[in-house]
């Protein structure tokens, strides 16, 4: 069964990462990427880990109230049992959790994703094939540019004028659209007076 691309909020969420090897190094990666509180609970620390100002890190293996307030997890120690052993507690207490490279302990799993942003591409295939998530990736990469997040930024910002000028429906839309299409045909936001010609174009009173 396919899993569901749920787009969560984390950021200040405060997430607790177990283990502090290399895996552990890359989930917190992820999780920073997305503004998340992350707490590092380890007896080893890789020195990235420990050097990472934006980590609260804690030297001393995992203990059951390293789960207190916490509302993500991930296990990612080199102990498949306590993983595991993670996963069910974090399961009886409604915590989503993580445990790598072990699907079946997961209740989610990381996908590959490109950011850029607040636009965000993500690809799972299930478990079956990382590497098939990756190649995915990397074909968005192509086309998932930084001009594009910042169109998205653009249309985000004029989002509550267009709102509030245009009722909703299918001039709305077509506004929309129409923004849309001027960015991306030439690959820059559009001009404040090209915004005012479509706002005009649509507004009620001039149609
Ligand atoms: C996408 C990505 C995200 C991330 O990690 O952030 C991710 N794995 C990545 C890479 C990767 N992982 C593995 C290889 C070696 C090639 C290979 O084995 O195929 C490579 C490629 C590489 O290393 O380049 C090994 C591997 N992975 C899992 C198993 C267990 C098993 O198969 O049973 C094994 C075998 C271990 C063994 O050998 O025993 C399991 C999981 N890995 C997942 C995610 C979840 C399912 C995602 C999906 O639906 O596809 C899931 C279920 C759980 C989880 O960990 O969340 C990240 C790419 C990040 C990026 O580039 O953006
Ligand atoms: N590194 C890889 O490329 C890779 C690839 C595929 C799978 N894996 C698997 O992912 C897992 C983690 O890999 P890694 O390379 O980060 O391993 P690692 O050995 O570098 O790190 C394991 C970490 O778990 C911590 N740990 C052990 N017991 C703990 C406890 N009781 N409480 C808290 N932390 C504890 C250790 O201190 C260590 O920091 C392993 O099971 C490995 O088989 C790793």
């Amino acid at each position: 069964m396919a899993f569901f691309p749920m787009f969560v909020e984390l950021q200040g969420a405060p997430c607790l990462l177990v283990g502090g090897g290399t895996v552990a190094l890359h989930k917190a990666a992820v999780l920073k990427d997305f503004g998340a509180k992350v707490t590092v609970v380890s007896p080893h620390l890789c020195s990235a880990l420990q050097n990472d100002r934006q980590l609260i890190c804690m030297k001393k293996p995992f203990d059951t109230a390293d789960l207190d307030e916490k509302t993500l997890v991930v296990a990612a120690t080199d102990n498949q049992a306590l993983n595991r052993h993670i996963a069910q507690l974090c399961r009886e207490r409604n915590i989503p959790v993580n445990a790598v490279d072990q699907a079946e302990d997961c209740s989610f799993i990381f996908p590959a994703y490109v950011k850029e942003g607040d636009v965000v591409a993500a690809f799972t295939s299930g478990g079956n094939s990382p590497l098939l998530a990756q190649h995915l990736k990397a074909q968005v990469r192509q086309f998932l540019t930084p001009e594009l997040a910042e169109l998205a930024r653009f249309l985000g910002s004029i989002r509550p004028r267009v709102k509030k000028e245009i009722p909703p429906g299918k001039a709305r839309r077509q506004a929309f659209h129409a923004l849309l299409e001027l960015g991306l045909q030439t690959h820059r936001i559009p001009a404040p007076a090209e915004l005012e010609a479509v706002l005009a174009k649509y507004r009620p009173s001039s149609r």
